[in-house]
């Protein structure tokens, strides 16, 4: 079946190309029975639903904005890009792995010689809380460095992990684990997840790695461990709030890396999304189960 879809607000060149490279078609909004939406939030996309869309793809992973704003829904189905950007975000959590473990956010800020003090990143233990469509690819990148791995995922699945915890007994990886990698979804269940409890489960030299969403942390007690030396640091693509304004007490913190919501750059998130797109056209078309699909129950 060919499949009617309208790309928009913004009729971005490659997203209307990658929709015919599945062999769909580009039509206006009125005429279209799924939408590839770009250029927007919540309040662009909801004059658009009318009665004869069936489908949404989003364009990022993290979905919360249109699940707060009450819009996600069976009929019509919403996909995600979850899964779609694996490659680009695992690598900015090994990155930020390896920077803590050789102390390069150290190195890179003094100007004096200074005593060694950097450790081996191989053969540390990495928990990864929220083990998904990153959380794979990670996974495969972590393997030469003979990592042990803890997962938590529901699914009681993820090959090649050396524990597998249900996402309730999240807490239970956190004694055991040198880095700490958030990659949840920012839902009501998961906002506030990693606090003053959970810090204090946490070795003291443990770092937590947040690629995620900002919301996942309770900023104020993550300052608060981190002066305590209550862990060893914090490595943050995402912040809350963010962006992190001047004068944050994160930035003066020798033992914090942040990257502004760089894990996923330009070029690798267009190759994510276009993909995305193209086979989700695809699978819509000859009816086959998208990739990506948002439980309206769950948010994510
Ligand atoms: N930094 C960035 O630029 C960037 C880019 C892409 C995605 N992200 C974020 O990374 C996260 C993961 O993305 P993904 O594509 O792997 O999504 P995904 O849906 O494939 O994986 C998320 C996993 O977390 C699990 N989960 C849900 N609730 C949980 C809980 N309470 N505790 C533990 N696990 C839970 C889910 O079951 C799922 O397996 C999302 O928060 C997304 O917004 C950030
Ligand atoms: O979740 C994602 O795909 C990235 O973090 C980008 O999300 P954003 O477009 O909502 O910032």
């Amino acid at each position: 079946m060919t499949v009617a879809v309208h790309v928009g607000p913004e009729p971005v060149p490659v997203l209307i190309e990658a929709v015919r490279r599945a062999g769909g078609r580009v039509v206006p909004l009125e005429e279209a029975e799924a939408i590839v939406f770009f250029g927007g939030g919540p309040d662009e996309l909801r004059p658009m639903l009318h009665e004869g869309i069936r489908w949404v793809q989003l364009p990022s992973a993290g979905i919360e904005r249109f699940a707060d704003a009450g819009l996600i829904s069976e009929h019509p189905l919403f996909t995600a890009a979850t899964g779609s950007y694996g490659l680009p975000v695992a690598e900015h959590a090994v990155a930020l792995m390896l920077a803590a473990a050789r102390r390069l956010y150290r190195s890179a800020r003094v100007e004096t010689w200074e005593p060694k003090t950097s450790r081996e990143f191989a053969g540390s233990t990495v928990a990864i809380v929220g083990y998904g469509g990153i959380g794979r690819v990670l996974m495969r990148m972590l393997e030469p460095f003979g990592c042990r791995v803890l997962a938590v995922t529901d699914s009681g699945e993820a090959p090649g992990a050396d524990l597998v915890l249900p996402r309730a007994r999240y807490r239970e990886v956190l004694p055991e684990a040198d880095y700490v990698v958030v990659l949840a979804p920012a839902t009501p269940e998961t906002r506030g997840m990693f606090g003053k409890r959970e810090f204090e489960l946490m070795r003291e030299d443990a770092w937590l790695v947040n690629v995620a969403r900002g919301s996942l942390v309770v900023t104020d007690e993550l300052v608060d461990a981190l002066r305590a030396g209550r862990i060893g640091g914090a490595a943050l693509d995402v912040t809350d709030p963010e962006p992190l304004p001047d004068g944050h007490p994160l930035w003066g913190l020798d033992n914090v890396l942040i990257t502004p919501h760089s894990a996923n750059p330009p070029s690798s998130y267009w190759r994510g999304l276009t993909e995305r797109v193209t086979s989700n056209v695809r699978r819509f078309g000859d009816g086959t189960p998208l990739e990506g699909v948002v439980s309206p129950s769950e948010g994510f």
